[in-house]
């Protein structure tokens, strides 16, 4: 096992508004190593950008954090408050720091139409204190790096460019300061499916070739299934299940990771029917938030503390009845493989 480069442990954001407060992530642990991609799924508002938006010290003023998160340089350095660095330090470190690096959800749409790809590398560099000569020889390497021919891509514009290639630069400009962690937020949306498997091959190849931990956050199970090494089911903030990708797909101890699994035909051969989607809300603070929709739901899960249960080496679940839910899958399954 590779070394771990991120350590988060407690992390809790809560969004203040004028009306109310929105617990957007609850209570989130979770080690990253190098050369491992750790998949972070959920629907739509369960609090994924908002855990990297916290990791990127990029959160709005209304958020207000708690928790810890210890970032292991390769340089040998150690930051261990990375949510709570003062301000000023932040600033200071931030000039050539780039340990963290983050390629936004949609950024591609971000390149300026009017700069070339040169320009966005000169800029990217100079923000960072590289001169023009120096960010010239990292962009020719970095583009190699993700399999684009320098020489041409450097002089286009955008627009000259396809959404795979204007990813891959995005992709590229993430790596120049050279970080320890890269989170790639929904990468492969917008692009269609022959781009799609190419920029997974890429991101497989990265964590491969270089020396660092990728944190890929997506909707999509299938592509935490094609390329991540471990997967982080989340849930209205909360973690539900966290292990190896293959271990939890295969045997899912979340009836949440379970639900979203059957609704992924080419992932899930799972036959348990559950109650669909739109309810979501559990008004109380307490208890599990699944506890609306989940067909296993009985009474104690209304006050079940939500913490992470070890169900087998390196696998958690945070429902109380893992185990059970397990049995009963497995037995289902198999009687469904019987009668095939
Ligand atoms: N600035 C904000 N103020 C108040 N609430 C917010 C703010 N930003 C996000 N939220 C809320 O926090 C929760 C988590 O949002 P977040 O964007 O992290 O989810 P997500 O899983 O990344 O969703 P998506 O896949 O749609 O990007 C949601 O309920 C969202 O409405």
């Amino acid at each position: 096992m590779s070394s771990t480069v991120l350590s988060v442990k407690n992390l809790n954001v809560t969004y203040k508004t004028a009306t109310f407060d929105v617990e957007a992530v609850k209570n989130v642990s979770f080690e990253l190593h190098r050369h491992e991609i750790l998949g972070i799924v959920g629907e739509s508002g369960s609090g994924k950008s908002t855990i990297a938006l916290a990791l990127m010290r990029l959160l709005p003023n209304n958020a207000v954090i708690t928790g810890e998160a210890s970032l292991y340089s390769r340089d040998g350095s150690r930051i261990d408050n990375v949510l709570t660095l003062p301000e000023e330090e932040l600033r200071r470190i931030r000039y050539r720091w780039g340990k963290i690096s983050i390629v936004f959800q949609g950024a591609m749409n971000s390149l300026n139409p009017l700069l070339t790809v040169k320009d966005h590398f000169i800029d990217t560099a100079q923000a960072h204190g590289i001169d023009k000569e120096e960010a010239l020889k990292i962009a020719a390497d970095l583009l190699r790096s993700v399999r684009l021919e320098p020489a041409r891509v450097l002089r286009s514009y955008p627009h000259q460019l396809s959404g795979g290639m204007k990813q891959r630069v995005m992709i590229a400009l993430a790596l120049m300061l050279n970080p320890d962690v890269i989170i790639l937020d929904e990468p492969t949306t917008a692009l269609d499916t022959l781009t799609q498997r190419q920029i997974l091959e890429l991101i497989r190849d990265l964590r491969k070739e270089r020396d660092v931990g990728i944190m890929l956050i997506t909707h999509d199970l299938s592509v935490v299934a094609d390329v991540a090494d471990k997967v982080l089911v989340l849930y209205r903030g909360y973690v539900m299940e966290i292990g190896d990708v293959y271990t939890v797909y295969s045997r899912p101890y979340s009836p949440y990771t379970l639900m979203l699994i059957n609704s992924f035909p080419a992932i899930g051969k799972r036959i348990i029917k559950l109650k669909p989607a739109g309810i979501t809300a559990t008004t109380n603070n307490r208890g599990c938030p699944f506890i609306n929709r989940c067909p296993f739901a009985s009474i104690e899960c209304a006050d079940a503390d939500m913490n992470l249960i070890e169900v087998e080496p390196g696998h958690f679940s945070s429902c109380i009845k893992a185990n059970l839910i397990q049995q009963q899958v497995a037995g289902k399954v198999m009687a469904s493989e019987q009668q095939q």
